[in-house]
C-alpha cells in the first residue's frame, strides 16, 4: 500500500530508528514491499523507514539505471567503510520536497547489511549508489541532508516546504 511521506518541519524524521530485531521475517518484507510501492509512487530513488514513520533501520532503493526496475533492500544496514575523498552531488529528498542543493559526501563506502531473503551481504558502492544509501543511512539517525547546508540555507528550505503544504 501507498504510505503518506512525512516532511519537515517534523520531529518525528529526528528520531534514531531502532535495528530490526528478529532477522527477515514475511511481516518485515510487507513493510519493505510498501516502501517501495510508495518510493515508485513519488517517485524517488531511495526511501528510509522512518520517512512513512517506522523508526526501523530499513531502507529501499532503486536507482532506476537505464530504465529497468533494479530495486534493493536493506536491513540494519553499517557503513563499514568510507573513502577520504568526497564527491558532490544535488541531493533532493521526498521528506523536504522541490528543495536541491549540494551536499559532499565520501565517495566510496563499504556497507554491510541483510537483503530481502536475510542474507548478510557486504558490498562496495560508489557514484549514485554511495551518495544515496548515505542520504538514507543519515535518515536511519535522524539527520536530513538540508543539516549538512548552513542554517541561512536550512530554514529557507524549511520555509519553502511549509509554504507548499499551506498552498496543498
Ligand atoms: O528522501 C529520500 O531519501 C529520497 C531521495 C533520495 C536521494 C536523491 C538524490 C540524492 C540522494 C538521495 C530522492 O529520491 S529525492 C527525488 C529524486 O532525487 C529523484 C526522483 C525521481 C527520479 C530521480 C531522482
Ligand atoms: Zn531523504
Amino acid at each position: 500500500a501507498i504510505r503518506e511521506i512525512i516532511t519537515v518541519p517534523n520531529p518525528l524524521l529526528k528520531q534514531i530508528s531502532k535495528p530490526v530485531e528478529g532477522g527477515v521475517t514475511d511481516a518485515l518484507r510487507a513493510l519493505m514491499d510498501d516502501m517501495l510501492e510508495t518510493m515508485y509512487d513519488a517517485p524517488g530513488i531511495g526511501l528510509a523507514a522512518i520517512q512513512i514513520g517506522e523508526p526501523v533501520r530499513v531502507i529501499v532503493m532503486d536507482l532506476q539505471e537505464n530504465e529497468e526496475k533494479h530495486p534493493r533492500y536493506f536491513v540494519n544496514p553499517e557503513i563499514v567503510w568510507a573513502s577520504e575523498d568526497t564527491s558532490p552531488y544535488d541531493e533532493g529528498c521526498l521528506s523536504v520536497p522541490e528543495v536541491y542543493d549540494e551536499v559532499l559526501r565520501p565517495a566510496r563506502v563499504k556497507i554491510k547489511y541483510l537483503n530481502y531473503q536475510g542474507e548478510e551481504i557486504i558490498e562496495d558502492a560508489d557514484g549514485l549508489y554511495a551518495t544515496c544509501i548515505q542520504h538514507e543511512m543519515d535518515h536511519l539517525n535522524g539527520v536530513l541532508f538540508i543539516d549538512h547546508l548552513s542554517k541561512l540555507k536550512r530554514d529557507r528550505a524549511i520555509t519553502k516546504v511549509k509554504k507548499l503544504r499551506r498552498a496543498a
